[in-house]
């Protein structure tokens, strides 16, 4: 696709949490590289809408509460894992904000940004407040994982190969309750930020909102805002430059694109992990059939041009007719 065949289109940007870095300074720093890339789409003429992950982030945060809450001097509150999850929006969305602003300014870009601190519904049947499967905060050795697990009562899982993590609950965003605030928001020509960590989940009785102890899958989230914004493309960008067969094995093999239904038969191998790329491949699939002539690409956030053009990445379109 042609710089010139951009113009216009509607793009979707996830950035992953894990490419974030570890701490406020390094994610500033990796945020204003960032921005560099998303100000340069908006400068081609792209109407872009930000999301973002939180994995990392929402752990250090509730690591953070909970080391406090015990020692008895502090005089710190226990803080739920649902509001630990609205400040890692917070944070990472003021710091995105503040990046793509100097960086507009730099680039003579007059575009508004707004961030838009997002809830989504999701089912209080969804079985994924059984089986925890998300990911979050840092990674450690089995042994540290295990001691871990013992000293605080929390599920850890091995993460597709990098390293042991503290897993929760991730139940499946059904809708985005500010859905209506980001339309009008892009209608008034702002880039707008929205769904960071997947957005905090609620879920809905009688009209009342209750938030819940989970960590919504951003890619997941992202899919269903494509679609709701009529997105031409979902880009996903996280650690790899493609997604692979065969990943971390000697015979691993890069793919270039999937039809939707070779990621299903790849998904039914168990080519792609829990938690971490499953999730990507299955929000790519959900949005090019919700959304038929939509486009979605995983790629690295340095291949992001090249990947929005289709010269790099693994893109998943809807099958032939
Ligand atoms: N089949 C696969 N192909 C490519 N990467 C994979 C695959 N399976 C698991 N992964 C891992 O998934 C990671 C992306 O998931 P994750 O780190 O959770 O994403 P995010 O960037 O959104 O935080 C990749 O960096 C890679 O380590
Ligand atoms: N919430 C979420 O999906 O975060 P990550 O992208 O960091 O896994």
């Amino acid at each position: 696709m042609l710089q010139s065949e951009l113009d216009g289109k509607r793009v979707v940007v996830a950035l992953g949490g894990n490419a974030l870095g570890e701490t406020p300074g390094e994610q500033l720093k990796l945020l204003e590289n960032t921005s560099k890339n998303l100000a340069h789409m908006v400068k081609e003429g792209i109407n872009v809408v930000v999301t973002h992950g939180n994995g990392p982030q929402v752990g250090i945060i509730d690591e953070a509460f909970e080391v406090a809450s015990k020692d008895k001097d502090a005089q710190v509150p226990p803080m739920p894992l649902s509001d630990c999850n609205a400040m890692s929006q917070g944070y990472i969305g003021a710091q995105l904000s503040c990046t793509l602003r100097n960086e507009f300014r730099r680039q003579d870009i007059m575009r508004e940004v707004a961030n838009v601190p997002t809830h989504v519904v999701v089912d209080a049947d969804d079985p994924a407040f059984k089986d925890y499967e998300k990911p979050i905060g840092a990674f450690m050795t089995e042994t540290e994982a295990r001691v871990f697990a013992k000293a605080t009562g929390y599920q850890v899982r091995e993460d597709s190969g990098r390293g042991w993590r503290r897993v929760v609950p991730s139940p499946v965003p059904q809708d985005i309750v500010e859905l209506e605030t980001v339309r009008d928001l892009m209608e008034d020509g702002c880039v707008v930020i929205a769904a960071g960590g997947g957005g905090i989940p609620v879920t809905v009785r009688d009209g009342v909102h209750t938030a819940v102890d989970a960590i919504v899958d951003k890619d997941l989230t992202s899919a269903i805002l494509a679609w709701r914004v009529r997105a031409d493309i979902l880009v996903i960008l996280t650690a790899v430059e493609k997604v692979y067969l065969d990943f971390g094995k000697p015979t691993q093999k890069a793919l270039d694109a999937m039809a939707v239904s070779e990621a299903r038969a790849y998904m039914e191998q168990g080519q792609f992990a829990p938690g971490s790329m499953l999730p990507k491949v299955q929000a790519c699939v959900k949005f090019v059939e919700a959304h038929p002539g939509g486009r979605a690409v995983i790629t690295s956030l340095d291949h992001a041009a090249a990947g929005l053009r289709g010269e790099t990445g693994t893109l998943i379109v809807a099958d032939e007719k």
